[in-house]
């Protein structure tokens, strides 16, 4: 499969090409030449199979032959060794929980299948040393951290907003050492966001260091995103409903990945973009103008991004038409005292904890099935409350159980550099 760039379509790229830049020469993000349908056969079989066929089918061909079958069956095998069960939590809607993996966020997929992608180009072609940079806004940089720690060739820098991320994230980005660096910024998601991007157009630092991206606009973290809707279809495959998910979003790769699945035959009816204060989509679904914004902080922090990179590849996805997009996404926002109230009901009726990212997910599917029969909606539960403890607490209450594994992690010393500019990153990675 080749890749060619959103910002200009002569210009095409492999796949381990993309994977190792990151985004094209012109800042561009990477999208595949051809959406893969999958035979018909295959999606009504989902639940005869198991979780690497269906990952391989899903990604072999936007891999191509760039790593040869053997190997790609054993990253997919590593990057998908936990479970990711939906959970009823009413009669039409449920959990799609994906925090059963090391760092407790559904990045974790993405974050190890780039790894893996990546140290194995770098084995097969003598790459050199790689920087990794990428900017967080709180999952991010714990998975890539764990993802990418002692890989060999590969150094990491991952960039996130000071005093913005939730105490057990911020562990989860500072404690590692070995190739991983963290860095305060101060200012916002966007700002770190802006800072990667700008430092791969910065000759002075590309001469000096290979730069590739973790963040989802490389293609090997956006792509494998997709096997969370493939495994979901496999287990509501007996509803016999429409089905309807729901995805608390905030850079919009992991609802981009699921709108691809759909275009490749999974039988999804409608996503819902659920967004918290954050509005850029929500006010683009209702207005048709597309108008970035700066972030506002909220409780559901991971999805405070004001100018989400992955959208423009939504918009391609339906050839830039509004309409066609229309018909497949509707957007809502939710401001923190409903994500409070949705934790609060849900867990005083059910006894499920949704953590605040989730909260904004069921809000998102609560919504869009009012007066409507016969759908299932799924929200895609992002992240384990744990790592929001001091409001799911304050929320619903209770203390919530803390593994040792977090405990552990918690009595670790942070160890991070502090940022103001894009001239002290570029000094950084200048030294
Ligand atoms: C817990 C959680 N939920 C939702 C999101 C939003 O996902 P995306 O950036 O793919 O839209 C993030 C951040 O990526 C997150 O960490
Ligand atoms: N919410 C993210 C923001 C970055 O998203 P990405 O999928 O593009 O890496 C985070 O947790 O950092």
């Amino acid at each position: 499969m080749r890749y060619f760039s959103l910002n200009d379509r002569s210009h095409t790229s492999s796949f381990e090409n993309a994977v190792v830049k990151g985004l094209a020469p012109d800042k561009g993000l990477y999208f595949p030449e051809k959406v893969v349908k999958l035979p018909a056969s295959f999606i009504k079989d989902l639940q005869n199979l198991d979780k690497t066929e269906i990952a391989f089918r899903a990604i072999k061909e936007y891999v191509g032959s760039e790593i040869p079958d053997s190997d790609l069956i054993d990253i997919i095998n590593e990057t998908l060794d936990f479970d990711f069960p939906v959970v009823n939590i009413t009669d039409d809607i449920g959990s799609l929980e994906l925090f059963h993996g090391p760092t407790l966020a559904f990045k974790d997929v993405g974050a190890r299948f780039m790894a893996g992608s990546l140290g194995y180009f770098i084995k097969k072609g003598n790459l050199g040393k790689i920087t990794v940079l990428v900017a967080t806004s709180g999952d991010t940089g714990g998975a890539v951290a764990n993802g990418f720690l002692g890989v060999e060739g590969i150094d990491v820098v991952i960039l996130y907003p000071k005093g913005k991320v939730s105490d057990i994230q911020e562990k989860q980005l500072t404690t590692l050492e070995q190739n991983i660096t963290a860095i305060e910024v101060d200012g916002v998601f966007d700002d770190c966001q802006r800072m990667v991007k700008r430092a791969f157009l910065d000759t002075d630092i590309t001469e000096k260091r290979k730069l590739t991206s973790a963040n989802s606009i490389n293609v090997a973290r956006w792509l494998p995103q997709m096997f969370y809707y493939f495994l979901a279809c496999k287990q509501l495959q007996e509803k016999d409903k429409k089905l309807v998910f729901s995805v608390p979003s905030g850079n919009f790769g992991n609802i981009c990945a699921g709108m691809l699945a759909r275009e490749m035959g999974l039988p999804i009816d409608h996503f819902v973009a659920a967004n918290n204060s954050n509005d850029t989509v929500t006010n683009y679904l209702e207005t048709s103008e597309y108008r970035s914004k700066p972030s506002v902080p909220t409780i559901s922090n991971a999805m405070d991004v004001g100018d989400p990179s992955n959208f423009v590849r939504v918009l391609e996805l339906f050839d830039n038409k509004y309409s066609s997009l229309k018909d497949a996404l509707s957007g809502y926002s939710f401001d923190d005292s409903q994500t409070k109230k949705a934790i609060k009901e849900v867990y005083s009726k059910t006894g499920y904890i949704m953590d605040p990212h989730g909260a904004v997910g069921y809000l998102g599917v609560q919504e869009y099935l009012k007066g409507k029969e016969g759908y299932y909606g799924t929200f895609l539960e992002t992240a384990h409350p744990v790592k929001f403890l001091d409001t799911v607490e304050e929320v619903i209450g209770k203390k919530v159980a803390i593994s040792n594994s977090i405990k552990h992690l918690m009595d670790k010393e942070k160890k991070s550099l502090q940022i103001s500019s894009y001239e002290d990153l570029k000094g950084y990675l200048l030294s």
